[in-house]
């Protein structure tokens, strides 16, 4: 009987008094084997993934469009998967199977599963085109090709994530300088915000990328949105999910090269004109106000509660009262037309930063529970 192991030694064995011949694998084979081995792995591993992202767009996001592309790619993976990669499979001698990293047992948020399984899609495709090479030229091209498509369909993905989120959050902290900064927003995290702006005026660059990188980490880990006020560049060093704009800022349509059409763009408004120019921009939402005055923002005007309800009947995307309001009016505000708020010092100042967030949001989702 002749067989052929991975095992390099040119020798009989006695297998219970059988004595079976063992022809090995020249050198040339082994390392074929090797390659047919991560092929088959990596092939494997880019199906899985696509399946993981697959089931949320059909699931949880109900979007045929987005969950036939996965199932297409998926497919187009598997052509490679041939009978003779498929028979280099080793499982119980592969000790990658043993090895998993503490962040890969626990997962925060559903961003969080996707953003892990793009990864794990591109790297194995990545890999797939370089020992495809060795393989099938051809293969190697495609799996590049897939890359890219895997790419874009991460970044529309994304995009559409942050759009769903964006449209059910109703409170929006922003954010002002504090000792306790990312304690504060963690309190409010914890009681159920999901959307939040770093707002700094006054601090230097290297702090407010220092604490622009922790809110960001802190919103990623509890799901929630992450926006940076005035600054685009400090936005995309710290892969925030958008960018927030006063009328006095650079110019949407250029906020809008530089950030792409899958991260957010919101912008101040006071006034009518300033809503319809907004939206003709294409701005993912707006504030809305100052309703009251308020020392957060010396010397700007209160707009009162009449633009809060020309908001309410004319403004077609989000849009967040903001300015002054606090536990004691928001009833004002909602009662004016507002579905979404905006504070700072309300949370900001709180003592117990969860406790008024659970609250606000309560009275927001009195009206219409879900949005
Ligand atoms: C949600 C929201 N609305 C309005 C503002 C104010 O922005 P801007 O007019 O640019 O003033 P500054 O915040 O930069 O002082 C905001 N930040 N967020
Ligand atoms: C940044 C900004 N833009 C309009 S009002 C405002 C500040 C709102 O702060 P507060 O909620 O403390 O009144
Ligand atoms: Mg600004």
């Amino acid at each position: 009987m002749v067989t052929r192991t991975y095992d390099n030694s040119h020798s009989d064995e006695s297998t219970n008094g059988v004595v079976v011949m063992v022809e090995p694998y020249s050198q040339k084979e082994q390392i074929q084997q090797v390659v047919y081995r991560i092929l088959d792995a990596n092939l494997d591993r880019a199906r899985e993934g696509l399946r993981i992202i697959e089931e949320w767009c059909r699931f949880g996001l109900n979007n045929a469009q987005l969950a036939l592309e996965c199932k297409r790619l998926r497919q187009d993976v598997a052509k490679w998967h041939t009978p003779e990669l498929r028979a280099a499979r080793d499982t119980p001698g592969d000790p990658g199977t043993e090895l998993t990293h503490p962040q890969e047992e626990q997962r925060a948020s559903i961003k969080s599963v996707l953003q892990a399984n793009f990864c794990r899609i591109e790297e194995a495709l990545r890999v797939l085109e370089e020992y495809g090479k060795l393989y099938h030229p051809t293969m190697a091209k495609a799996c590049k090709q897939m890359r890219y498509q895997v790419y874009t369909l991460e970044s529309s993905l994304m995009g559409h994530q942050r759009h769903q989120l964006l449209w059910r959050s109703r409170l929006y902290l922003v954010t002002s300088p504090h000792e306790t900064l990312l304690n504060n927003v963690e309190a409010a995290l914890k009681g159920g915000l999901t959307l939040l702006q770093y707002r700094d005026k006054t601090a230097d660059d290297s702090l407010r990328l220092e604490q622009a990188r922790k809110l960001q980490h802190l919103c990623h880990i509890y799901g929630a949105l992450f926006i940076v006020n005035d600054r685009v560049d400090l936005a995309l060093a710290v892969d925030a999910d958008g960018v927030h704009l006063g009328q006095q800022d650079m110019p949407i349509a250029v906020a809008r090269q530089l950030v792409g059409s899958q991260r957010l763009i919101g912008l101040s408004t006071t006034n009518k004109e300033e809503m319809q120019g907004a939206i003709a921009e294409g701005v993912d939402y707006i504030g809305v106000g100052p309703v009251y005055e308020t020392p957060t923002k010396v010397g700007k005007a209160a707009t009162g509660l009449e633009y809060v309800s020309y908001a309410a009947k004319n403004c077609s995307i989000p849009w967040f009262a903001i300015g002054g309001i606090d536990a004691n009016n928001i009833n004002d505000v909602i009662d004016a037309g507002a579905e979404r708020v905006a504070v700072v010092r309300s949370l900001m100042q709180a003592e117990q930063p969860t406790l008024v967030t659970q609250y606000l949001l309560s009275q927001l989702n009195r009206i219409k529970p879900e949005l």
